[in-house]
């Protein structure tokens, strides 16, 4: 109980389990503005805000007896009986109140039904088939019970349904997944106090109630036992609260209930009687028995577990307004005109196409900083990277499979004709330069198909991002993104397809490189024709660019080999000029396209599209989306909601500063 700091000595509490109206004296004053603030803060439904309430929950198996200690508590007849009672969840609100009169209502379905004493039980399993249906169905829909009554304790707890696996006749199967689920939901918080009711007709460790408060409260510091029909099974009962076998740390109390058709008082006396003649209850310590020491104790923690919630309460309750009432000045204002429509459009377009601008062509992205797709210029980069390594690799492994010189000399001997021997065929050459083009020829085709699959990811979430608000601009806007990008690619993929056919059919540069490469490479030649000639040579030579080669394979083709080896360095020199080309003019049609599209194309065509047929028009931006407006309904009664809660909290607070000064 030093967890939470409470107060009160057991001598107060012995002199308590006298048979006494009130049943708590001291803390009701104190107490009584912190439990209304609160009761009012779930009145307003604050917890539908994530904003957990300091709550005491009763649970319990089956006929545990959960109704009949929260009677004894309230010095009311709730209704009780065998099988399931309690089929909603049950908010009981005690408050003492000076008249001798009693006051009871029910609240529920936003009415409020005032009731009696002799009448509760009725109305209440009225309410409850209201709420929960005539059959023994179940509901989480919660009945709240407002008891105001000379000397009752200032309490609100909660009564959830007994906890049972077997379902009754008329029961539906699921009936314990369902109660677990609402039984959990209560218990969960962290701000709520378990109430476990444990009959002491049964074993604890075998009761599902405690199974299930174990599971959320693993050292039971937020569990208090209540153990009920202490007169039904005496024996062992000190034995059992002492052992504590179920990690109860709040500690236990032992109480008997009312039985059959005694009146409040009677059962009090009773009570009181039982536990102090009988042989064996009167053995356990007076500071854990009787509903009034139950009462005292509940009053404490409540006290407690209130006064630590609640600056968080008032911490939270500022967050999700501070929250909300930013997100609803980031919605869209209403419009009422095309003027104002066009000019919200017009706003949308231009802020998606700096964003593009800055992330496609600018390479800024200070609005994604932790989203790297959102890196354009980097990722682009990558991609050409990549490209340019798979160009290079697929020739390398094509001449790596091939033995060397061999598919110059099977060319330049199909390409011979009646002529001097040492001029090089040029339809020799460009065979063989064809022959490479065509191996490479699809790299070039799905790099464009890649870079424009990416660039429509991109400037599809950039539209979609600016036009959120909007969400009757996005299908035209998406549609019209989609059908340009699709028209660009098709024109992408067809200028690609040129180059590549350009570099298949025509052999030309102005490139220096070109005869700066070729010579350095013709530099082996004298080497390479040494080894042709001299047979007594070793077969294996190191070439500039091609690594170590065998050769000897070419010395039975002596009439082509020295041309052969020259048309392999021109050829070599020049597909270094040939790929660099094919990433070069890639990389240039690709960034121009891009330009284009952010730069002209996209506005036009979005434009166009809005306007064409199948646009709807800008006046479609007139009429609010259901989303936009149910969303703006929504964080505009949140947001009442919680300045509600704000104003109740703010004044329990002055007045908490207020007497701490004391005021
Ligand atoms: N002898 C005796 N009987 C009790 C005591 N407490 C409860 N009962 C009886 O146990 C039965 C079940 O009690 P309820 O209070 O209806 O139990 P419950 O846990 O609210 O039941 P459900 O909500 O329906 O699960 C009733 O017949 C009560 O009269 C007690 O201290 N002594």
């Amino acid at each position: 109980m030093a967890k939470f700091g409470f107060e009160g000595s057991d001598n107060e509490d012995t002199k308590l389990s006298a048979v006494i109206a009130p049943l708590v004296l001291s803390y009701n004053d104190r107490i009584r503005p912190l439990l209304d603030a609160i009761d009012k803060l779930r009145h307003l439904q604050v917890m539908k805000e994530g904003i957990e309430l300091p709550t005491i929950v009763v649970v319990g198996d089956q006929s545990s007896g959960k109704s009949s200690v929260l009677e004894s508590l309230a010095g009311i007849s709730l209704p009780r009986g065998q099988g399931i009672c309690t089929r909603v969840p049950l908010i009981m609100r005690l408050q003492h109140h000076s008249t001798p009169n009693p006051e009871l209502h029910l609240e529920y379905h936003n009415k409020t039904i005032p009731t009696n004493e002799t009448h509760i039980a009725e109305a209440i399993n009225m309410a409850t088939n209201e709420i929960a249906g005539d059959g023994k169905g179940i509901s989480n829909a919660p009945l709240t019970l407002v008891v105001k009554k000379q000397g009752v304790p200032d309490l609100t707890m909660v009564d959830l349904p007994g906890i049972t696996r077997v379902p009754v006749h008329g029961q539906p199967e699921n009936i314990y997944e369902q109660i677990s689920s609402i039984i959990m939901e209560y218990i969960k918080p962290k701000e709520s106090i378990i109430l476990n009711v444990l009959s002491a007709t049964v074993d604890f460790p075998t009761c599902e109630s405690i199974r299930m408060s174990q599971q959320v409260d693993k050292t039971g510091e937020r569990t208090l036992a209540v153990v009920t029909k202490s007169d039904k099974a005496p024996e062992g009962l000190l034995e059992k609260v002492t052992a504590d076998d179920v990690n109860i740390g709040l500690g236990y109390v032992c109480v008997r209930n009312r039985i059959g058709e005694e009146s409040y008082e009677e059962a009090r006396m009773e009570e009181a009687a039982l536990f102090e003649s009988h042989h064996l209850l009167s053995k356990i310590d007076k500071s854990i028995v009787g509903v009034p020491v139950l009462a005292q104790k509940l009053v404490q923690i409540q006290a407690s577990i209130i006064a630590k919630c609640l600056p968080d309460i008032v911490k939270k309750i500022n967050e999700k307004l501070h929250a909300n009432v930013s997100e609803l000045n980031k919605m869209p204002q209403n419009l009422s005109s095309t003027a104002e429509a066009m000019t919200a459009f017009m706003r949308i377009l231009g802020s998606a196409k700096e964003s593009l601008k800055k992330i496609l062509l600018r390479g800024e992205f200070d609005e994604y900083p932790d989203e790297n797709e959102m890196h354009c210029t980097a990722r682009m980069a990558e991609m050409l990277n990549e490209y340019s390594k798979e160009l290079q690799q697929t020739c390398e492994k094509k001449d790596s499979t091939d033995c060397f010189l061999m598919e110059e000399i099977r060319v330049l001997e199909e390409a011979k004709g009646i002529a001097l021997p040492n001029f090089l065929p040029r339809t020799a050459f460009l065979n063989v330069l064809q022959r490479k083009v065509k191996q490479i020829s699809s790299i070039p085709v799905e790099f464009v198909i890649k870079g424009w699959k990416y660039i429509e990811e991109v400037v599809i979430f950039v539209l979609m991002k600016h036009s959120t608000n909007y969400p009757q601009l996005q299908s035209s806007t998406r549609r019209a993104a989609q059908d340009l990008i699709a028209k660009m690619k098709e024109i992408s993929i067809y200028r690609v397809m040129e180059i590549v056919e350009m570099e298949k059919v025509i052999d030309y540069t102005c490139n220096p490189e070109y005869m700066t490469a070729w010579g350095q490479l013709m530099v082996n030649q004298e080497t390479f024709m040494k080894v042709m000639k001299d047979h007594s040579k070793p077969t294996q030579l190191v070439l500039e660019g091609f690594g170590q080669v065998e050769v000897g394979h070419l010395r039975q083709h002596s009439a082509v080999v020295e041309q052969a080896f020259d048309m392999k360095m021109r050829m070599a020199a020049y597909w270094k000029v040939v790929q660099q080309r094919l990433v070069d003019n890639l990389a240039l049609h690709l960034l121009f396209s891009v330009q284009n599209l952010v730069n002209r194309e996209m506005e036009e065509e979005i434009v166009n599209e809005l306007m064409g047929p199948h646009g709807g028009g800008i006046e479609r931006m007139l009429e609010e989306s259901p989303s936009v407006s149910v969303k703006r309904d929504r964080l505009n009664q949140s947001i009442k909601l919680l300045r509600d809660s704000k104003k109740v909290v703010a004044e329990i607070m002055d007045r908490i500063t207020a007497n701490a000064n004391g005021d």
